[in-house]
């Protein structure tokens, strides 16, 4: 992005192709399923669900998808395709071997799940989300209500003390005490993902601290979509582009092994 943009440096390459040692954590929404009007409306696509097999064969299990999503919501959209898993923006995770661990869900995410449908009711396009350990409260169907449902969350974020999180047309107000970036630092500190080098993907603010994990812990970023003011060494241009870029992570680990046998 330029400097009139409001920052200067080069524009973000696109990442290596060939990466050893490496753990993906792949970010769902706008990463490995396109953005569509609803949350309900992303399912289950033979390719994406592939990707995620064959990288995860090829890195021998060192893939994890880290979203905002609840563990169940990853599971349908990549048909049980990801073995480790972290939902909730952190708040949730499920590790390569399986075992589940998750924060107790603050109790004042009934009181925000309450109050976003109070606002919806009144609101045709606004849709709310119940997660359990966060409430989502969905404007992409109605963007004139942004700045209300702005300043309604903002508001109940100090009431409460939940963590405001914004998204793409979307504000959650969450348990606090996880994030992305803790996730990834809980995977790496876990078999398969000890001592690789860790390559967090991903598009929306969330995951601006899951580049931050991967950086700290001597890995990088790799942002999708629009150039911005990021953590991310690497940019991939849209979800086309991520699911190009492992399938030929695939096949240089394919290679590796192969020259090695
Ligand atoms: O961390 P992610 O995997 O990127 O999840 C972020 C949020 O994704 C979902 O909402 C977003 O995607 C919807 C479907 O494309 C779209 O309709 C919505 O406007 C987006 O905000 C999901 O519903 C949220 O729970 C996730 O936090």
């Amino acid at each position: 992005m330029s400097s009139a943009q409001g920052f200067a440096r080069p524009p973000l390459p696109a990442p290596p192709e060939r990466l050893s040692g490496a753990a993906l954590f792949l970010d769902l929404d706008g990463v490995l399923a396109p953005l569509a009007p609803t949350p309900d409306a992303v399912g289950p696509e033979p390719r994406r669900t592939r990707t995620v097999e064959q990288l995860t064969h090829a890195l021998g299990g060192r893939v994890a998808v880290v979203s905002g999503r609840t563990l169940a919501e990853i599971d349908r959209i990549v048909d049980g395709a990801a073995r480790a898993a972290s939902g909730v923006h952190g708040l949730e995770r499920r590790r390569a071997d399986g075992v589940l661990s998750a924060r107790d869900p603050a109790p004042s995410v009934k009181t925000a799940l309450a109050a976003f449908h109070d606002f919806a009711e009144a609101r045709p396009g606004v849709l709310v989300e119940d997660k359990g350990l966060s409430a989502g409260l969905h404007f992409r169907q109605a963007p004139s209500q942004a700045d209300a449902a702005l300043a309604l969350a903002t508001a109940l974020a100090d009431e409460t003390g939940l963590a405001l999180q914004p998204g793409s047309m979307v504000l959650e107000l969450k348990t606090p005490g996880a994030d992305k970036g803790t996730a990834v630092a809980a995977f790496m500190a876990e078999a398969p993902f000890v001592g690789a080098t860790p390559v967090m993907v991903g598009d929306d603010l969330t995951d601006e601290a899951g580049f931050r994990a991967a950086e700290a812990l001597g890995g990088f970023g790799v942002l999708v979509g629009p150039d911005r003011r990021t953590a991310a060494r690497y940019r991939l241009e849209n979800v086309e582009a991520v699911l190009d870029w492992l399938g030929a992570l695939v096949s240089a680990a394919v290679e590796e092994k192969e020259a090695r046998a």
